[in-house]
């Protein structure tokens, strides 16, 4: 099939690369030159694990192109993806700037049958819009579906290549038989629904997992006090199918370019129907919270943080991705500034992006973990890179003024501490102290 995707972020990039190692023609559209430059000489804008590689096989086969010229690539194509940015705007609601200027880009140019389905996560509703605009715009016979994507940073094509499900929804009969055609390959499971199901799956999706995260913070919070060991919990708890194991692992929140914007956008979407949807909100509340479990910690080690130096690694919020995006380090690392606490950073591909965002911030960005580490007071480990798994204990130890580590991922494990002087405090996990669990008192009640 032939198949324009507009937008060459994540999901863009991704799916249409999929795509076209599936056999279609692909066109990846973006508006920015010098991202199209980039792909055109092999480069990926973004750090995804194997894309560059599958770039090369795709173009190299002559099934993947890149253009910044929309019109023609919406001529060629039966199918047009829509997977252009929804960003928060200030109150929370998605910004649907892009999508409504790309849709009607999109019916300015077609010349014939097509079909739009929409990847970009939009509130429900969103598609019968683009819908009417491309009406107005175009007499051509334009079917809309909406089909949300479900992939994860740094696991993208394996999530894109092997989904759990598709979520295929549309009122088009022919657009409906055309998108299980062109799904089929990936997978057996495709649930078909209407556009509003599949929009609203997308968020409640989305809600869930960030919920789980929320919830078992909590549960982390409260074995902190109780002298109980939430990684233990988890796993206690995950073994029960109804409950499930992923997305249990506690830390110091969730962050990305997804999680906080599309809560945020399913609590402004129930608000415009009049409901108050009380869970997602504490849901969110308990996300930016947590954060400042790692200042309160080291301020229970340090004392007063101004003139402290303190080491931290992992900007990125999570591994294998050098997005940024709300990472839960910025508003740590703005924290601690704000104490007067001096900040050495490093991550493995994350820092570059990071600066780029906060070059405000008088942060001192290192090459090396080790050159972080160096002298500081204390080291936080913000982002659960391998990298910092496996360097030894002793060497940090080693590197540090003080053992002081906040384990904001739960990396390190009780045995590894035993054999160290390590003053440790991670996440739900009774700390350790000279290779010792403290003990928690005997609770009263
Ligand atoms: N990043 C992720 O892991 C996931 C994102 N999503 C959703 O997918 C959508 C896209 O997300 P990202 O890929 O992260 O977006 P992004 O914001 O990184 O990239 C969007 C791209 O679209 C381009 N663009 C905007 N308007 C355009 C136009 N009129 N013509 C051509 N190009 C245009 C921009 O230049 C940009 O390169 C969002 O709605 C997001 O919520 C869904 C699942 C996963
Ligand atoms: O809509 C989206 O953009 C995507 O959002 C998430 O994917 P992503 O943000 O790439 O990354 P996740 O692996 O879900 O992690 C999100 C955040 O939650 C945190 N997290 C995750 C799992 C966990 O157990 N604990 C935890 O704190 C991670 O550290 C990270 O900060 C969803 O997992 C995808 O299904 C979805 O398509």
């Amino acid at each position: 099939m032939k198949l324009a995707v507009i937008g060459t972020g994540y999901v863009g990039l991704v799916s249409g690369v999929c795509f076209s190692d599936l056999g279609n023609d692909v066109t990846c559209v973006d508006k920015v030159n010098e991202k199209i430059t980039m792909l055109r000489q092999g480069e990926v804008p973004i750090y995804e694990p194997g894309l560059k590689e599958l770039i090369k096989k795709n173009t190299d086969a002559g099934r993947l192109q890149f253009t910044t010229d929309l019109s023609s690539a919406v001529k060629e194509a039966e199918i047009i993806i829509l997977a252009v940015g929804t960003p928060s705007l200030p109150n929370g609601e998605a910004n649907l700037t892009y999508i409504m200027e790309a849709a009607k880009e999109i019916a300015l140019a077609v010349d014939g049958k097509k079909i739009i389905m929409t990847k970009s996560t939009v509130p429900v509703g969103t598609n019968e819009k683009i819908e009417n605009l491309v009406r107005k715009h175009t007499a051509h016979p334009v079917a809309i579906a909406s089909v949300p994507e479900f992939l994860r940073e740094g696991s993208a094509i394996r999530d894109t290549l092997g989904p759990d499900r598709i979520v295929i929804g549309t009122e088009n009969e022919a657009a409906q038989k055309k998108l299980i055609e062109l799904h089929q390959p990936l997978t057996e499971n495709i649930l078909l629904t209407d556009v509003r199901s599949a929009e609203m799956i997308k968020y409640a999706s989305n809600a869930f997992l960030a919920t789980k995260i929320s919830f078992i913070n909590e549960i982390a919070n409260i074995c902190e006090k109780v002298g109980a060991d939430v990684t233990r919990v988890a796993e206690g708890m995950g073994y029960d199918k109804r409950i499930g194991s992923s997305f249990l692992r506690a830390g110091i929140g969730y962050g990305g370019s997804c999680f906080p914007k599309d809560t945020q956008a399913l609590i402004q979407i129930a608000g415009h129907v009049d409901y108050d949807f009380k869970l997602l909100k504490s849901v969110v509340e308990v996300n930016h919270d947590q954060r400042f479990n790692v200042i309160r910690k080291l301020e229970t080690i340090l004392g007063d943080l101004s003139g402290k130096t303190i080491a931290i690694w992992g900007l990125a919020f999570k591994p294998e991705t050098d997005d940024v995006r709300d990472a839960p380090a910025f508003e740590i690392i703005s924290s601690l500034l704000q104490r007067g606490a001096l900040v050495k950073a490093y991550d493995p591909i994350a820092t570059e992006n990071f600066k780029k965002n906060l070059l405000h911030l008088d942060v001192t960005y290192c090459q090396t973990a080790e050159e972080a580490a160096l002298h500081a007071d204390a080291l936080c480990v913000l982002t659960e890179w391998k990298e910092f798994q496996e360097t030894s204990l002793t060497d940090i130890q080693s590197w540090l003024k003080t053992p002081n580590l906040i384990d904001g991922r739960n990396i390190y494990s009780e045995e590894q501490l035993a054999k160290t002087e390590f003053v440790y405090y991670s996440v739900g996990r009774p700390n350790m102290n000279n290779g010792v669990r403290e003990q928690t008192p005997l609770l009263s009640f």
